[in-house]
């Protein structure tokens, strides 16, 4: 899969301008030779040229047998362990797509390296903390998750480490193979009728919640962001964190690691606690401050801690946590079941290959989600809103700086039920990757456009009628610009270009004030003449003796022989001189040759 050739060609083709007089509206008729050539949907990759040829994808940490069977039926799929930052970097810029556990960091430097190729990362697992998002994001890559496979794996591990450190299994454990037999020692606290309190009440933490229930345990949770009927409905309270922390016997962790979160349990937290407190942690371990941990396990306040994330992975070996006689650790095993992995496998590697194939992924992190129906019904829609997009800033004027565009969509539908998030990215897609080498999709579409200091309004026409069609038409207008080709701006002064999904194909249906109808497949050329008799066979036959294939024309007028645009589409590139006869035709005031 080449990944480069859509956002390497600068379309901007020859194009020659005659006259600048402004026109008024008119009327359509149009000649069609129908060329039907199948659009595909490029929404996180760009177009490839070698269609046929598969995408290579990384797979840098062990992942389930099932995950990759199912990615080496579409690509080349390397797999390489252990890598160095700078292996990864290096990597980076010969594949489209990565995948990573949560011991690979996919930093800043691996997108710089990758000079746009790699365009989607697959975390097989929940947390995305190892991810730099904001570069991913800037970068245009996509990144996806498997959030659900292994909730049950780690809300089983939680309970396994609670239910270990309370009967001290690992120290007795080690004592008996030390050859001693210390019964004494080793008397452990029971659970039944003690308080749990759940610190982030998602997937991990409501399992944890259920499961300790079953263990006749108080459960408290909580979570700034979750619904208290999903938490009354295990029979778990939803408290403040003040509450939870300063009545629990048992505190267990499982929010993600974000700024807002990082050392969230620290000196003040500790403070708060009941003395002899037991934490658990199978989040992440950033979330703990692990000196104050030390300080609290040193003076009492906290009994125990069993963990199996740390700040550090692997931690030091002379770790003072690690090695407190208190503390029960695995190396961050929460995941880690035969069940877990292969779910989790199967799950990145399909939303991963999805992505590839141009698909949004469900658990895409940095993309809006765009459900799957949804998807389908937009796709010819998608199609047009980049071609709409990609004419419009071909027919600006050298010089001008696009800044201010308007879009507006004429839909018989409630503004509810039409996202129009994808749309925007297309047309931003078709604004930007003309003018520049920047490759634009639905993840740093927003992002590139305020970087380029384009602001993009939308507006709705709402239409009576049945609303089968998610839209009518959408109108792309480019305000306070010049244009190459003068009948190109409507009366209003703005580049204004209009287009409709016709049998499930993109039509350019208006130009400035003219309405038109032609297919917006390969080419246009855009001519403003005077009406009268044998312009098209004119036109014609000079595309004719050079060999370039018409595919659809089509004339608007003010008036019986007054002005028109004529649209001809074009399956090859005109050359200069057949363009130059074109505009040699005497009644030809203007025209503009335009790549879709
Ligand atoms: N140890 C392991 O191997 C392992 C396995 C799976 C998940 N995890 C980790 O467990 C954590 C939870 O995973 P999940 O699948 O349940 O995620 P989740 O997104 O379903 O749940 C996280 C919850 O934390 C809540 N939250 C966010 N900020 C919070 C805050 N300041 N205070 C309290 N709650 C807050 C969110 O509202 C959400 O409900 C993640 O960090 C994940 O990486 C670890
Ligand atoms: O966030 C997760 O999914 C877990 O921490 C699992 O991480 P792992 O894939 O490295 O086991």
């Amino acid at each position: 899969m080449a990944t480069t050739s859509n956002h390497l060609t600068k379309p901007f083709l020859p194009s020659l301008s005659l006259s600048s007089k402004k026109l008024s509206p008119s009327s359509a008729f149009s000649v069609s030779i129908p060329n039907r050539v199948p659009q595909r949907l490029y929404i996180i990759c760009s177009a490839s040229s070698g269609i046929s040829s598969k995408p290579t994808i990384l797979v840098a940490e062990k992942l389930g047998e099932a995950g990759i069977t199912l990615l080496k039926q579409h690509a080349n799929v390397e797999c390489l362990y252990n890598l160095t930052p700078e292996e990864l970097e290096s990597k980076s810029s010969l594949i489209d797509a990565l995948i990573v556990r949560s011991a690979t960091k996919v930093t800043r430097e691996v997108f710089e390296s990758a000079r746009g190729r790699l365009k989607v990362v697959g975390r097989a697992g929940v947390g995305i903390d190892n991810v730099d998002l904001g570069a991913a994001t800037e970068f245009g890559c996509l990144v996806v998750n498997a959030p659900t496979a292994n909730t049950v794996a780690a809300a089983e591990h939680g309970i396994a480490l609670l239910t270990a450190m309370a009967r001290n299994i690992a120290q007795a454990d080690k004592s008996i193979k030390d050859g001693k037999w210390q019964r004494n020692k080793y008397v452990g606290v029971s659970l039944v009728g003690k308080t749990l309190a759940v610190m982030g009440f998602g997937k991990v933490g409501s399992e944890v919640a259920r499961r300790a229930k079953g263990l006749g345990m108080h459960v408290i949770a909580h979570d700034p962001y979750a619904p208290a009927d999903r938490a009354r409905a295990i029979g778990a309270e939803l408290v403040s964190f003040d509450e939870a922390v300063a009545t629990a016997d048992f505190i267990s962790l499982h929010m993600p690691l974000t700024p807002a979160t990082a050392k969230i349990l620290n000196d003040e937290s500790f403070a708060k606690m009941k003395k002899g407190v037991r934490i658990v942690n199978v989040a992440r371990g950033g979330v703990i401050d692990e000196d104050a941990l030390v300080r609290a396990l040193d003076s009492g306040i906290v009994a125990q801690a069993a963990l199996d994330v740390f700040t550090v992975e692997p931690p030091p070996a002379d770790s003072k946590l690690v090695q407190h006689e208190r503390v029960t650790v695995t190396p961050h095993l929460g995941a880690s079941t035969m069940e877990a992995q292969e779910g989790v496998a199967i799950e990145i590697a399909e939303a991963v290959i999805g992505a590839l194939q141009g698909e949004l992924a469900a658990t895409a992190v940095n993309a809006p989600m765009v459900p799957a129906e949804v998807l389908t019904e937009l796709k010819p829609y998608v199609v047009l809103a980049e071609k709409l997009g990609r004419l419009a800033v071909q027919l600006v004027g050298g010089g001008s700086g696009v800044k201010t565009v308007k879009v507006s969509y004429a839909s018989a539908r409630g503004p509810d039920d039409l996202d129009t998030r994808l749309l925007r990215a297309m047309i931003t897609k078709g604004l930007i990757e003309p003018i520049s080498d920047v490759f634009v999709n639905l993840v740093n579409a927003d992002y590139t456009a305020k970087q380029r200091g384009l602001r993009i309004t939308e507006e709705r026409i709402n239409l009576d009628g049945a609303p089968e069609n998610p839209l009518d038409f959408i109108q792309v207008r480019i305000a306070n610009v010049e244009s190459k080709f003068a009948s190109a701006l409507s009366e209003s002064g703005e580049v204004t270009v209009v287009g409709r999904v016709k049998d499930g194909i993109p039509h350019l249906t208006k130009v400035g004030s003219f309405e038109v109808d032609v297919s917006m497949e390969g080419s246009l050329i855009l001519c403003r003449q005077v009406d009268q008799p044998g312009m098209i066979g004119k036109v014609g036959s000079i595309l004719g003796e050079e060999n370039v294939n018409v595919s659809f024309m089509s004339v608007g007028r003010t008036a019986p022989r007054k002005q028109a645009v004529m649209a001809i589409g074009v399956d090859e590139p005109p050359s200069k001189e057949c363009l130059k006869r074109i505009g040699e035709i005497p009644a030809i005031e203007e025209f503009v040759y335009l790549k879709l």
